[in-house]
């Protein structure tokens, strides 16, 4: 991408395991196959969870990581607009079994199109204000919580009492106060998650037209 070119935003929100990476996911492998896997990335806002390195497991354990307050938005917010400006980044990669970053990063290069995903983007102005086009995955919560469970014991090394506890203490009563208000900010809401055809249809039609016009533009 050279410098000059501008580059597109799409930030996609909505409830834990509402379906976000998997649309994110459809959406990469289909817009890499028309303009190459190089021209398109995908950002987790997980990986902006603060760094946590410096307190002991057992404080980690009671962080709220569905408060905004967890999250270092102001490091997200940086690496878009240096990724925007044509220079690369070294993203943070985190570990839901530490509750931490981990000490390497991900050389992240500019692209065209930035796929950006997370529960609690539409919450601060200062990332809804780097989005070309927002999406909110409005997927029932009781459908979120079943997914939830087989994810986070398959993959996140959890247990079945954990997630359950996690979800009546944190999760559900965050989702309520800062997601679910967040809506407001979408431009589209997808009903079903992240294998909603229809959805992603129209998604890449609108990053195919924002393309185009920065192709007019420059
Ligand atoms: N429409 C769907 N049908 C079936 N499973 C789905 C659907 N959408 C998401 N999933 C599954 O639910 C789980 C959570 O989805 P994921 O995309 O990781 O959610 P999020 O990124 O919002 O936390 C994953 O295992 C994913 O494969
Ligand atoms: N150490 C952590 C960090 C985050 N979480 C949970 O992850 C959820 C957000 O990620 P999704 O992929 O599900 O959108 C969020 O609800 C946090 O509760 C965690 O459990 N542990």
């Amino acid at each position: 991408m050279s410098k000059s070119s501008k580059c597109v935003v799409i930030g996609i929100a909505g409830a834990s395991a509402s379906g976000k990476s998997l649309f994110a996911k459809s959406v990469y492998q289909e817009v890499s196959d028309e303009i190459g896997a190089g021209c398109i990335s995908v950002i987790s806002e997980d990986c902006y969870y603060k760094d946590q390195s410096n307190m002991s497991m057992a404080q980690r354990v009671r962080t709220n990581y569905d408060h905004p307050q967890s999250m270092d938005h102001a490091l997200l917010v940086e690496h878009l607009k240096l990724l925007k400006s044509g220079t690369a980044i070294e993203m943070p990669q985190y570990s839901y079994t530490e509750h931490t970053r981990l000490p390497t990063t991900k050389h992240l290069g500019p692209t065209r199109v930035i796929l950006l995903e997370g529960i609690l983007l539409f919450t601060d102005e200062a990332i809804r204000s780097q989005m070309d086009a927002s999406i909110f995955m409005d997927t029932p919560l009781d459908i979120c919580l079943a997914r939830r469970i087989e994810r986070d014991v398959r993959e996140r090394g959890r247990k079945l009492e954990s997630v359950l506890a996690q979800y009546h203490l944190t999760v559900r009563p965050m989702f309520k106060q800062f997601i679910e208000p967040s809506k407001q900010y979408a431009d589209v809401i997808i009903p079903r998650g992240g294998k909603n055809r229809i959805a992603i249809d129209i998604i890449k039609t609108r990053i195919r037209h924002l393309l185009a016009q920065s192709e007019e533009k420059h």
